[in-house]
């Protein structure tokens, strides 16, 4: 009795800090979307782009993490060396303005004063850079880490499509944690143009769940026990991110008559969850491309904990302790468990073929 008190406690405050925070970015981003313009965005190394709210939610994020846990460490995706530079003097102080708007927000229903946020809680400049830059840790197999991805599908951000707002809790390199914000996902999947704002909740041995970004109507999730003729797989829109003509394949393997359904960011995992798309693949398009922890991490416990299972294409489970990256996974698998090893088999066999034509 005592245990089973114990358990159900299990990461009761940290979710309750997560879906806070996601929260707090959520509005954040959508608020920058209709106010956006162009010199906000800016290109990193990589070319890919980020924008005043990518580093502004990062700081808010990262802000109420360091209040509530202050020993854990965090896996964020931005740093602020940009904002640092003399030439990001305009970005930085919008980046301060916007993140100090949000934290210093009115408290919501679940929401903590401790965690560094409400009325009068303003930050300096100094404090809110050295938020970002808080998400510099390298990752590792042992001990508690946060990931955070504030803006996950800049792209679909800035196409007005879909985006998220990730965080997860890794606990000795498992996801124990997932919490997602999907501000322009349909709550409603067979209502794509009713109401729009949806949060993902998992947390391992307890459930996934569905609710509205401000906490209403919450629901369990279990991905259904599709066959195989009622598939069709989730991919990025990004032809640059993972390779459609590699998903043709395996989709005609399959004999799969339903077409793609293309979404940015880990909105696709949620779509998964619920029932609205049967296959979560995703491979690369770029050999010496390494997949990002933040990008995966919250999806993987909300899948596993909707009833179905995530692998690489070796059928590996995903490794979360090699640093910031998937390291030596090759691609992602994810759907439910019924379908699972037939979507494996043809993979392989797509994969076999793929370097017999090498
Ligand atoms: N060449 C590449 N291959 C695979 N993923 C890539 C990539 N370049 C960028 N990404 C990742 O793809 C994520 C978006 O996922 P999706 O393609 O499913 O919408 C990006 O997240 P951000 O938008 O947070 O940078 C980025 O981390
Ligand atoms: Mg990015
Ligand atoms: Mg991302
Ligand atoms: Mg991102």
């Amino acid at each position: 009795m005592f245990t089973r008190s114990i358990m159900s406690l299990a990461f009761s405050t940290e979710k309750q800090v997560a879906i806070s925070a996601v929260r707090r970015a959520c509005s954040l981003t959508a608020s920058v979307f209709n106010r956006l313009v162009k010199s906000e965005t800016s290109t990193k190394d990589d070319k890919s782009p980020v924008t005043v709210a990518d580093y502004s939610a990062q700081a808010v994020i990262s802000t109420m993490l360091a209040h509530a846990f202050p020993a854990d460490s965090i896996v964020g995706e931005e740093d602020s060396s940009d904002l640092r530079a003399e030439s990001g003097s305009d970005l930085r102080s919008r980046v301060i303005e916007l993140a100090n708007e949000a934290l210093t927000a009115d408290l919501a229903l679940g929401d903590n004063a401790e965690w560094g946020i409400g009325p009068g809680q303003a930050k300096s400049p100094e404090q809110l850079l050295d938020a970002i830059d808080r998400g510099n840790f390298a990752g590792g197999r042992h001990g508690r880490m946060w990931t955070i991805d504030p803006i996950d599908g800049t792209k679909g951000f800035l196409r007005g499509e879909q985006y998220a707002v990730c965080v997860s809790l890794i606990v000795d390199a498992q996801v124990q944690l997932g919490v997602i914000g999907c501000p322009n996902l349909p709550v409603d999947p067979s209502k794509p143009d009713g109401d729009k704002g949806s949060l993902f909740v998992a947390v391992r041995g307890q459930g996934a769940h569905q609710m509205t970004l401000s906490g209403a109507d919450p629901a369990p999730l279990t991905i259904p026990t599709f066959s195989l003729d009622e598939l069709n797989l989730l991919e990025s829109v990004e032809s640059a991110h993972a390779s459609h003509s590699f998903h043709d394949n395996v989709a005609s393997n399959l004999g799969l008559t339903k077409p793609p359904t293309r979404m940015d960011s880990q909105a696709k995992y949620c779509a998964l969850a619920r029932g609205d798309g049967g296959v979560y693949i995703r491979m690369l398009t770029n050999s010496s491309y390494r997949e990002k922890i933040w990008d995966h991490a919250p999806g993987v416990v909300l899948v596993e904990e909707a009833g179905g299972v995530i692998s690489d294409f070796r059928g590996q489970p995903l490794d979360f302790g090699a640093g910031r990256t998937l390291g030596e996974n090759l691609g992602i698998l994810a759907t439910g468990k019924k379908v699972y090893p037939s979507v494996l088999e043809a993979v392989k066999k797509v994969l076999s073929e793929q370097k017999s034509n090498v």
